[in-house]
């Protein structure tokens, strides 16, 4: 053995034991860097008790519709669901240009990010290729220049049950993972033309507690005069809990994680939303800025990071 290597074997962070016990079942497709296995059995069960707790509304400001779960997923599940997902997901860390005013910026976009699922023109069949809604029929070559993913079994359990508690139906499934305090994603609202009008967002946070702000959007000179301009709202998320978003909030709110120094913010956090697009355009969107074109990362036990994939490593 070389000098060295036995040091940097002794050095090698020893993989901390997972708290869950795996599913040998996975999810497999062709647009997946790697397999992702099916949720454990037990969190399978656990997820068939959530809501955890009723929703309470948010309404009482203007054009504010929300539904809060304090938790939603049953907290026996939460510690063992996120550190799944985070080991077992692909993601991302998107750089793109944009032009603002006729200024090229370049974005980092500042956490990870992954998608999967598919507008409503199209559904996945069993064997996972793409068929037409309306006809049934394989979908043209050339409909995406992206590469749609199926929702994997994982995400796919708990966005059935969000459809069953939200009576919404949802063909989406964003994460966002925000590695420490530093990870952010600064305000806006999902209010795309191809989400259509008044959508309904489910979104989920597991991990660390992050607050979510949110305020109105500027109203017009002239516009609701008589109307008190809304105070905004904070509310701390907690592993588990989950907000739905309805009515005209998107139309009309702007929301954010801000980036928080300071105590807990080593830890990370993961955020699911549930959405349904509408058009081709969404599927396009989607991708582009939650996959992009660069390199998959996955989560190393040993170093407890986020690392470039190379396959067979
Ligand atoms: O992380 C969150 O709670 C919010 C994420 C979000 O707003 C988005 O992905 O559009
Ligand atoms: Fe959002």
């Amino acid at each position: 053995m070389k000098r060295g290597a036995i040091e940097s074997f002794f050095q090698r962070p020893v993989p901390k034991k997972p708290k869950y016990e795996a599913n040998a079942n996975k999810s497999s497709h062709a647009s997946y860097p790697f397999a992702i296995p099916h949720v454990p059995a037990s969190f399978q069960e656990q997820l068939g008790f959530a809501p955890a707790k009723e929703g309470k509304l948010i309404n009482d400001q203007l054009d504010l519709d929300l539904v809060y779960y304090q938790p939603y997923i049953p907290s026996s599940i939460t510690t063992g669901f996120f550190e799944f997902l985070r080991q077992e997901l692909p993601f991302y860390r998107v750089q793109y240009n944009i032009n603002r005013g006729g200024v090229e910026t370049h974005i980092n976009t500042p956490r990870f990010t992954t998608v999967f699922g598919v507008d409503e023109t199209s559904h996945f069949a069993l064997d996972g290729s793409l068929v037409d809604t309306k006809t049934g029929e394989p979908i043209e070559k050339n409909r995406y220049k992206c590469v749609p993913r199926p929702i994997p079994q994982c995400l796919d359990e708990l966005r059935k049950v969000t459809e069953g508690t939200t009576g919404q139906k949802f063909n989406f499934c964003l994460v966002n993972y925000y590695a420490n305090g530093k990870d952010s994603i600064s305000f806006h609202s999902d209010d795309e033309r191809f989400l259509g009008s008044n959508p309904a967002i489910a979104s989920f946070s597991l991990g660390a507690k992050r607050d979510f702000l949110m305020k109105h959007k500027p109203i017009a000179p002239g516009d609701r005069q008589n109307v008190e301009f809304p105070k905004g709202l904070k509310l701390p998320l907690g592993s588990g809990d989950m907000v739905l978003m309805r009515g005209k909030t998107q139309a009309n709110w702007l929301h954010s994680i801000p980036k928080r120094a300071g105590v807990d913010t080593g830890k990370g956090r993961i955020n699911i939303t549930f959405r349904k697009a509408m058009v081709k355009g969404g599927t396009e969107n989607y991708y582009q800025y939650n996959v992009g074109v660069g390199v998959v990362h996955k989560w190393d036990t040993g170093s407890e990071q986020m690392a470039i994939f190379a396959p067979n490593t």
